[in-house]
């Protein structure tokens, strides 16, 4: 990241949770997170990984504000969105929240510069040409303005909706599973483009994900475990990654 671009950063955090529990009510509550404190900084890259069930998904929802926890804090930016009422944070998530989702979720009836500028269509900010042509550029979608999704394979898709995500300078994308729908050649590609795009423009993200080849094209990985944070794992190989897993696999 340039000099230029950490001094547009009003924090030195781009993503803080502070004991955050979630508790999904029923006859049988289950604790999806039971205190998990995590700070990330701007324009990280994160994965988030741990065996299904350990809260992967539910911690990547309350961090973006699609839901809230049960107790603790969720700081974005300067932002602490727990205390935000529910329009606010659908604003504010509109500005500083990008998300990349498995299956794309690109509008089909929208051409891709349309879809691209969307969320910021939404937001009510007329959108940057330049910026949505350099963006489809930078992941090498330049050209395909005017296609529709349909028109599209799996890997081009997601690589749209990386740019969508990116589109409005958010402080956080959040991608659950990302390369999950593709195959794994296209999918490695895909998370290439993901990290090359995001150290380009010091964007942070936080990846979900069950692939260690994923989770190795991050700076670090947390580690997750029964809603409990287990683990960091620094700049590791696919193969570190795995034999974590397996490690908790066999827990
Ligand atoms: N809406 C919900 N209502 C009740 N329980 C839920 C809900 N969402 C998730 N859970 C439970 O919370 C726990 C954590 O789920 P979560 O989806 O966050 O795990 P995960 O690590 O993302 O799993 P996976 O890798 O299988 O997607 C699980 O026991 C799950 O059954």
């Amino acid at each position: 990241m340039t000099s230029a671009q950490l001094q547009d950063r009003p924090t030195a955090t781009a993503v803080g949770l502070h004991e955050v529990h979630k508790t999904y009510p029923g006859p049988t509550p289950v604790h999806a997170l039971r205190g998990v404190t995590l700070t990330l900084a701007p324009g990280s890259f994160t994965a988030v990984m741990g065996p299904s069930g350990s809260g992967k998904s539910t911690l990547l929802s309350t961090a973006a504000g699609l839901d809230t926890p049960t107790s603790g804090r969720v700081l974005i930016g300067d932002q602490d969105i727990s205390t935000l009422r529910a329009d606010d944070l659908t604003r504010f998530r509109r500005r500083q929240v990008g998300f990349v989702f498995q299956a794309y979720n690109l509008v089909p009836h929208l051409s891709v510069a349309e879809n691209v500028e969307l969320p910021l269509v939404l937001a009510g900010t007329r959108p940057d040409r330049q910026w949505r042509t350099e963006l489809l550029e930078a992941v090498g979608m330049g050209g395909t303005e005017q296609r529709r999704p349909t028109e599209l394979s799996g890997g081009q898709a997601q690589r749209v909706a990386i740019a969508r995500a990116l589109f409005a300078r958010p402080t956080v994308v959040f991608a659950d599973e990302p390369t999950g729908a593709l195959d794994s050649r296209t999918g490695a590609q895909v998370v290439q483009v993901l990290r090359d795009t995001a150290d380009r423009f010091g964007q942070t993200v936080v990846v979900v994900t069950h692939d260690p080849h994923v989770a190795a094209a991050a700076d670090s990985v947390a580690v997750l475990a029964d809603g409990l944070l287990v683990d960091r794992l620094h700049s590791p190989t696919a193969q570190q990654v795995a034999a974590r897993m397996l490690t908790l696999a066999g827990a």
